[in-house]
């Protein structure tokens, strides 16, 4: 990740979403993104270069803009077709972004397209966010990471956060997957945390 003087930043061309710039770099801003508030709040997992990536639940682009300015490719699922105009939008200026209009819950409809990845990162907040996460799996390379963004809310509401995030962990364990990590993401996003796994090599 690169910082300047303590800010987050971005190696991108060009702002997507109004974002402030740093000479050549796009601020990252961690209110506007939780894989930024995960980076802010001291998260291990690093982007690099050579990373393939699928992500699932791209919205309009705003976080997948900035993991794009780091990465090899990400393929971009999105299912809701007003976000998907925007993603189409930065697309046009990232062509390493392949933007997949899809159902994140039925990944049968890409295989064809997404190849084996690095990292899968998923922010769809779904009440079947762990079901959609284990569909993915296998796409994912043996020792590759899952970064799932969890609000706990859509999961149960009468619930606590925590019981949600326990739950959650037991079930991406049972799934085959080893939870390295999982960061709550407050003061950024309420009751979200970010669960880092790994895939069984
Ligand atoms: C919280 S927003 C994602 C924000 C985005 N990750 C960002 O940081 O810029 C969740 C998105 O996931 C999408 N989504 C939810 N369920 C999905 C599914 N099953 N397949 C594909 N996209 C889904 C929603 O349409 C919404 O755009």
């Amino acid at each position: 990740m690169i910082w300047l003087d303590g800010v987050l930043v971005s190696p991108g061309e060009g702002g997507v979403y109004g974002e402030r710039m740093v000479g050549e770099c796009r601020v990252w801003n961690p209110y506007r993104s939780k894989f930024a508030a995960y980076a802010m709040l001291g998260g291990t997992f690093d982007l690099t270069a050579d990373l393939r990536v699928l992500y699932l639940g791209a919205a309009n682009g705003t976080t997948v803009s900035h993991v794009a300015d780091y990465v090899e490719v990400a393929y971009a699922v999105e299912f809701a077709p007003r976000p998907m105009q925007d993603l189409l939008e930065v697309c046009r200026h990232r062509k390493n972004i392949i933007p997949i209009m899809a159902d994140a819950g039925r990944p049968a409809a890409y295989q064809g397209v997404v190849e084996t990845v690095d990292l899968i990162y998923q922010d769809v907040a779904q009440p079947d966010q762990v079901r959609i996460a284990l569909a993915n799996l296998p796409f994912l390379r043996p020792g590759g990471t899952f970064i799932l963004m969890l609000k706990t809310r859509s999961v149960d509401i009468r619930k606590s956060p925590k019981e949600v995030a326990d739950e959650t962990v037991r079930a991406l364990e049972e799934g085959g997957l080893v939870v390295k990590e999982v960061k709550w993401l407050e003061p950024y996003h309420h009751d979200h945390a970010a669960i880092v796994c790994e895939a069984l090599k």
